[in-house]
């Protein structure tokens, strides 16, 4: 299984994202919600007359929202301005809580101490409907110095007015500016108008905010975050799993082959060491047997050298099968008559070499006898009318002494034996 090789990646990437992201969003244009020029928006101007003011309003150029207030010198100036309807029934209004600011695009010719602009907010916890006058009234103060073709407020220089809230007994969390449910904004040419004409023309009226609030772009930032980390571990997890899982099935495969081979191998190692006609052990098993065995401990061990007399001629009157036949029929012959202790092989083509530990040269003759008569008695030969008889020389092996040279006192025994006419034993005594 390849390893998340892209995870070295996407952990860069994940926080040039999230750094493009913070310092982007500073940069990034502000959402706008154009309130006035609009095809379909209400608006009207008003002044102080039923007041008692002495402010007289008029529109200079309707189109363009351009009015005029003219101060009469008499009566005192209260207000004098336009407002704008965001409401059909003054209940239901537009929510600008997303936004930030207020802009507003002005034309002036006044010497106004004060422009008022302010927005009216319906919430049924303190408004009544068909009372304008109870949506909280939210305003904030230009002065002649702030004065400018184009002037922004932002949402948190608003503040309640004074004369609205006195006497209304609100909760604390109504007596804060909402922007919820704004159902009407405003400017007021305020303060004491001098004597005169005073005109403004307000040519664009936007709100701005973010497309996406820096809490909410936060908030989102974190739960990717989290989002991604648990994805990322559980990604991991599962590889691991998986990595463990393939790496068990490996080693359980493995294991098994190391089984079959290790049980092969034994099964080839057996079959090195064994005589494949006979099954007693061959020469090369032979030798590994003798240096597998303490001699010193357990002396005496002697040796007998067998072989099967005349066995040219088996072969030539029964044949080379029936021939195999009788060199198995004596390997069964000689391991019946012997113990586990001992080590049987076969020497040669018809020829076997028995070691006997803990036997004595003589004790080795009576058994060496032993198997010849079981040989020349055995029943699977006479049955077949097959005079198998077999020779036998006999010899102790001296302390210290090599297997040959045991080897070669044997085989003169054999050969003595096969001298005094075959199908006898002759120990190594009898010859010196
Ligand atoms: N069938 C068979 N014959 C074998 C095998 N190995 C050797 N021989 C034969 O055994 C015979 C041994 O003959 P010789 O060495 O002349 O000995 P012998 O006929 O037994 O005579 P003596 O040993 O003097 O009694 C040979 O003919 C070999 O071909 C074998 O594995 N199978």
């Amino acid at each position: 299984m390849k390893p998340l090789v892209h995870g070295r990646w996407l952990l860069p990437a994940l926080l040039l994202l999230t750094l493009s992201l913070v310092v982007g969003h500073r940069f990034m244009p502000l959402r706008q919600l154009v309130l006035l020029p609009t095809a379909e928006d209400v608006r009207f101007i008003y002044d102080d007359t039923d007041a008692g003011g002495g402010n007289r309003v008029e529109w200079v150029d309707y189109d363009n929202n351009h009015f005029r207030c003219t101060r009469g010198s008499d009566k005192p100036s209260l207000y004098c301005g336009l407002n704008l309807s965001l409401s059909e029934d003054e209940v239901h209004g537009v929510d600008l809580s997303g936004f930030e600011q207020l802009r507003i695009d002005l034309e002036l010719d006044t010497t106004a101490p004060l422009i008022a602009l302010f927005m009216r907010n319906f919430n049924s916890a303190y408004s009544t409907a068909g009372s304008s006058e109870s949506a909280q009234y939210i305003n904030f103060h230009l002065e002649p110095d702030d004065y400018a073709p184009s002037v922004v407020v932002r949402f948190d220089e608003f503040r309640l007015a004074d004369w609205w809230l006195n006497g209304r007994n609100l909760p604390r969390q109504y007596r804060a500016p909402e922007f919820s449910n704004i159902i009407l904004v405003g400017i007021s040419l305020s303060g004491e108008l001098p004597a005169g004409p005073h005109e403004a023309a307000v040519k664009r009226l936007v709100v701005e905010g973010p497309w996406v609030s820096a809490e909410a772009l936060y908030l989102g930032i974190i739960s990717a975050w989290l989002t991604g980390a648990v994805a990322f571990l559980l990604l991991q997890l599962t590889h691991h799993y998986r990595s463990a899982s393939a790496a068990r099935q490996q080693y359980s495969e493995l294991y098994q082959r190391h089984r079959a081979l290790h049980s092969e191998a034994q099964t080839l190692s057996e079959l090195s060491r064994r005589d494949g006609l006979t099954g007693l052990l061959n020469r090369y098993g032979l030798m590994q047997a003798v240096d597998a065995l303490d001699m010193s401990a357990e002396a005496p061990v002697s040796l007998l050298l067998l072989d099967v007399d005349h066995f040219k001629r088996i072969n030539d009157r029964r044949g080379h099968l029936e021939g195999d036949n009788v060199l198995v029929n004596v390997a069964q012959l000689i391991a019946s008559a012997t113990r586990a202790t001992d080590i049987l092989a076969r020497w040669g083509g018809e020829e076997f070499l028995i070691l006997l530990p803990g036997i004595s040269g003589d004790s080795a003759l009576k058994r060496g006898e032993s198997i010849r008569q079981s040989i020349f008695e055995a029943a699977c030969f006479r049955e077949k009318s097959l005079a198998v008889t077999v020779s036998v020389g006999v010899t102790e092996i001296r302390p210290s002494e090599s297997l040959e040279s045991a080897l070669a006192r044997a085989d003169q025994c054999l050969y003595r034996a096969k001298g005094l006419g075959r199908n006898c034993c002759v120990l190594e005594r009898e010859i010196s």
